[in-house]
């Protein structure tokens, strides 16, 4: 078919100008086209804006984690993972067996610690270990083969210092924040001794959550067949930590479970079943050279953080199945970094509380003058006073409660630590309701608006419970959020 000329199309012939246009009419027409262009061009931009936020779907739910340090916050955030990217959660399984490895080496550090200290005593009667009457000490002695064990996981110590260097980057704030002890030396007198082992106590491996650890762990560890079913030890390498946990494994046993390091320990008041990220009692596995962490060791795994760390992962809501986007950000608790939670108050939907109510006994390692539940009791008081959160919804885990149940099973009172606790029954039953009902009395106290709250009662290591919990706390969100978009009545 020929084509047409303009002068025959119909569309060509009426935008055409007027053939008989003056000067002006053509400026005039001109600066309409251009206008006409301009206000054409905005609705396009407005309707591709449009179409991006449709597909994006509705705005996110934001969730913020908060509780002092070592409450269990990653830990949430970890079921949150193997409740919503269970593949993902597996594929960092190589990278978690460094963290395993790290707290199996801080756990035996602590060990060689107390030793050291028991050393020192012997050669300063001053110490306080010694018998006033008699001058006999108190700490039990000691042998040549104790010794020798304790020279011969001396490699250990190297291996922190590995898995430690691959974690932070050399030059890094968090490096020194993660200096090592020198177990092997023992302190001079018993005072510098004792200040060594507490710094030691307290001296964890801290993460800073915008480094990419999983990645160079993933590397150090992954045999290069990406499997990490087979043998995950690189045997060429003798600083592999792998191949040297190996070779310490039967040292590393026969220490754990000698009777007079148990009672040194004991003297010590070192309890390491306490201390997050115990794996002492797995040693024989966890030294295996196929060991892969299971999701059980993933949760117990401790890793002090610091930064804040985001999950996303995408919900799909009400009848019409609207997908809807959640993040989940998880701070760190430490004192020092409290400062940084205010900027993420704006604009969050809810926050998850959590507040070890096990610690009862313990003090903070930031301020050893404060008891830990205390401490929780008063951040939580500030966090439902703020105005800033006025409208977020909160969720408080009771969390530890697996611990709390073993403490006041072996018998340690409550009412020794928590005062207005006073001569109450020493039982789970009531130590835990009367924590409820005192987090509960504060948020009506405190709250600048009346609002409800929803509380559980948690062991974020219990995978199974856990989840089920989340699920629960996803499902109350999505229904306030149905509620007020009128989706539902
Ligand atoms: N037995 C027991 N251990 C728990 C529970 N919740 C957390 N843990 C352990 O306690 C340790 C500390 O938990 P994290 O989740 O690292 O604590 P956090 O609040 O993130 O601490 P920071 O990062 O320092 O702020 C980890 O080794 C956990 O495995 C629990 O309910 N019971
Ligand atoms: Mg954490």
């Amino acid at each position: 078919m020929p084509a047409r000329s303009s002068a025959s199309d119909p569309l060509s012939m009426m935008l055409a100008p007027p053939p008989n246009e003056t000067e002006a009419q053509r400026a005039a027409r001109l600066e309409a086209e251009v206008e006409a262009k301009r206000v054409s061009d905005m609705i396009d931009e407005e309707l591709q804006r449009q179409e991006k936020a449709d597909k994006r779907g509705p705005k996110a739910v934001k969730i913020l984690l908060l509780g002092q340090s070592e409450s269990g916050k990653s830990t949430t955030l970890k079921n949150f993972q193997l409740l919503h990217s269970p593949k993902a959660f597996k594929a960092e399984r190589a990278s978690w067996r460094a963290v395993v490895q790290l707290n199996v080496v801080r756990s035996m550090r602590l060990i060689l610690e107390v030793m050291a200290q028991a050393q020192a005593a012997l050669h300063s009667p001053s110490s306080g270990f010694f018998d006033d009457a008699d001058g006999v000490p108190q700490l039990p002695t000691l042998t040549a083969d104790h010794l020798k064990l304790k020279m011969r996981l001396s490699p250990l110590l190297q291996v922190e210092e590995t898995l430690v260097r691959k974690l932070n980057p050399a030059g890094s704030v968090e490096r020194e924040a993660t200096q090592l002890a020198r177990a092997t030396e023992p302190a001079a007198h018993l005072d510098a001794a004792n200040m060594e082992l507490a710094r030691a106590r307290s001296r964890e491996v801290a993460i800073n959550s915008q480094f990419a650890w999983k990645g160079m762990f993933s590397k150090l560890v992954a045999n290069p067949r990406g499997s990490f079913e087979s043998d995950a030890i690189d045997w060429d390498d003798p600083q592999d930590p792998g191949r040297i946990l190996h070779a310490c494994r039967d040292d590393m046993i026969a220490l754990w479970n000698d009777p007079t390091i148990r009672e040194l320990l004991e003297v010590q008041k070192v309890r390491l079943q306490d201390v997050p990220g115990f794996f002492l009692d797995d040693l024989a596995r966890i030294t295996s050279p196929r060991y892969v962490p299971t999701d059980d060791d993933i949760l117990r795994a401790r890793l002090k953080t610091l930064g804040v760390s985001e999950y996303r992962f995408t919900i799909r809501e009400g009848r019409l199945h609207i997908s809807r986007e959640w993040r989940i950000f998880d701070v760190g608790g430490h004192r020092s970094l409290r400062a940084a939670w205010a900027p993420y108050f704006d604009d969050m939907d809810a926050i998850i509380f959590l507040a070890p109510i096990s610690c009862f006994d313990q003090v903070l390692d930031e301020d050893p003058s404060v008891n830990r539940v205390e401490d929780s009791v008063l951040l939580w008081r500030s966090i439902v006073s703020n105005v800033l959160l006025a409208n977020t919804s909160v969720v408080l885990f009771l969390n530890k409660v697996d611990i709390l149940q073993a403490k006041l099973d072996a018998g340690i009172r409550f009412g020794s630590y928590i005062v207005s606790y006073g001569n109450r029954p020493n039982n789970y039953e009531n130590a835990s309701q009367y924590m409820r009902r005192k987090f509960a009395q504060i948020l009506k106290d405190y709250s600048p608006t009346p609002r409800t709250f929803y509380q559980h009662f948690t062991t974020a290591t219990d995978t199974k419970q856990t989840t089920e919990i989340l699920r629960d706390v996803q499902d109350t969100i999505v229904q306030r959020n149905l509620k007020s978009s009128k989706l539902i009545s």
